[in-house]
């Protein structure tokens, strides 16, 4: 049979290029995310931030995204621009974005560079450098975000009808891999030449993934030429319009999913910010052992979320996924919160880490390929835009309110590890406060399945029709 209407999509290493193309920024830009993340302890002796103020320059990330609504505009502007001019900004925003925080954790910047005085004269229970840092952070924010919806429409763009979901599994995969980079590289890096060190690199691979996602340009371009030289008048592109983002912010299920999405990346993500601090309290671990143990979190997630991709593609079940991966969340979380200490032990630890990771791959693999199945294909950039949106709410407000909860519920313990004291935080509040939203997650998974049932919007189908 003579093959008629081929694209760049159509061709295997075409598609899977770009995808490692896409994935490849997101993997530096995962590993700056969590740059200081195990850096909690340093920070707290050399630049004096305290689990408060780590809790809120890890919560900064998101501030521009959730409070100027960012994110409302990225997907607007994705749906408008399309994919790689999207992915161009979003790229120049996270170099922007980390050097300024580099900037403000730097040695020079801290020993009254430019700027010091005066992030000094307000505010000064913040130090200037958690300020400098929030600004920088939040900028990246920005773009990471912007990233995150890009590379998803990118991924549908090259996979609808095909190996949607093992792609997507595989982008985040590799996203769990800078993830464990950094974990290992991060306190390593920070031994030999300081939190700067640390920094500096991963403001130097995000330059990487700027040039990986120029290259992506390329293959867009000719893809989309392609496309429209096979458009038929009869079947003109359908364009965007404002007003469609009302059928998105009007439909139940959609609003489920993304309730489902802040609850539980706000079990993880903000998780993985305090993991490592939490780990030192309760095994009596240094950072890089603990650092070390926790790798195994992302790892866990890497070599599942593909194949469950793949399983959904063939086999469907994603609404069952969503269920199973918030039920995990708990149990991990409750294990971490409740062990007494004389059972807390490594093998325990880690027991709790592997099971956290499954649940890190059962429901992004399920949730974020459902999407599609939800909206339109011309809202299907803002429909990602809206659910990150109010994911960064949680994102944003949890590690403040994890910090907090640290804070006042161990009484004068920051004082006493300023003043030079080797003492450890009590992390079964803070813990519990993570169960609780995967007990949220579950009830409105529980509520998916039955939604999806009762409407049958093909959630529990297979991508992959034969
Ligand atoms: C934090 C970010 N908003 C997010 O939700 N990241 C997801 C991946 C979503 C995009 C998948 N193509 C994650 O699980 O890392």
């Amino acid at each position: 049979m003579e093959k008629i209407h081929n694209t760049l999509r159509d061709s295997p290493v075409a598609r899977w290029t770009a995808l490692i193309l896409l994935a490849l920024t997101m993997f530096f830009a995962y590993m700056f995310i969590d740059v200081l993340a195990p850096l909690s302890t340093q920070l707290e002796t050399s630049l004096k931030w305290s689990p408060d103020t780590f809790g809120a320059v890890a919560g900064s990330e998101y501030f521009l995204n959730v409070f100027v609504a960012f994110l409302i505009f990225a997907g607007i502007i994705l749906d408008r621009i399309g994919v790689r001019r999207s992915a161009i900004l979003s790229g120049i925003l996270m170099v922007i974005g980390a050097s300024i925080k580099l900037y403000g954790i730097s040695d020079h910047f801290n020993a009254g560079g430019f700027g010091y005085d005066f992030f000094n004269s307000f505010w000064t229970g913040f130090p200037a450098s958690a300020k400098v840092a929030c600004m920088g952070f939040a900028i990246f924010g920005c773009g990471v975000e912007m990233a995150g919806i890009t590379v998803s429409k990118g991924i549908v763009k090259w996979f609808a009808g095909k190996e949607l979901a093992l792609a997507m599994g595989l982008e985040m995969a590799i996203a769990r891999l800078g993830v464990f980079s950094v974990f290992r590289l991060s306190p390593y890096l920070a031994e030999q030449g300081g939190i700067t060190l640390s920094v500096g690199v991963g403001t130097l691979l995000l330059l990487i993934g700027l040039l990986s996602f120029s290259v992506y340009f390329f293959f867009d371009k000719k893809l989309d030429s392609q496309t429209d030289s096979l458009r038929t008048a009869s079947d003109p592109e359908e364009e965007f319009k404002v007003s469609d983002l009302k059928a998105i912010f009007t439909s139940k299920t959609f609003m489920v999913v993304a309730g489902l999405c802040v609850l539980f990346y706000s079990a993880i993500f903000p998780f993985q910010k305090f993991a490592t601090g939490m780990l030192e309290s309760r095994l009596g671990m240094t950072t890089v052992e603990a650092g070390n143990l926790f790798s195994y979190f992302p790892i866990g997630a890497m070599i599942l979320t593909p194949f469950l991709g793949w399983f959904i593609d063939h086999k469907g079940k994603a609404a069952t996924m969503l269920f199973a991966g918030s039920l995990l969340v708990i149990i991990c979380h409750l294990i971490f919160a409740i062990t007494p200490v004389e059972n807390f032990t490594f093998a325990v630890a880690l027991g709790a880490i592997i099971l956290l990771g499954i649940s890190f791959s059962l429901v992004p693999a399920a949730l974020w390929p459902s999407v599609p199945k939800l909206v339109d294909n011309k809202v299907l950039g803002s429909a990602y835009s809206i659910i990150f949106w109010i994911q960064n709410i949680g994102l944003m407000l949890t590690p403040i309110l994890i910090g907090w909860s640290l804070k006042v519920s161990n009484p004068g313990v920051a004082e006493r590890i300023l003043a030079g004291e080797d003492i450890k935080y009590n992390y079964t509040v803070p813990m519990l406060i993570f169960a609780a939203f995967g007990v949220a997650a579950l009830a409105l998974a529980f509520y998916l399945k039955v939604l999806d049932k009762k409407k049958g919007y093909g959630l529990e189908s297979p991508n992959i029709r034969k």
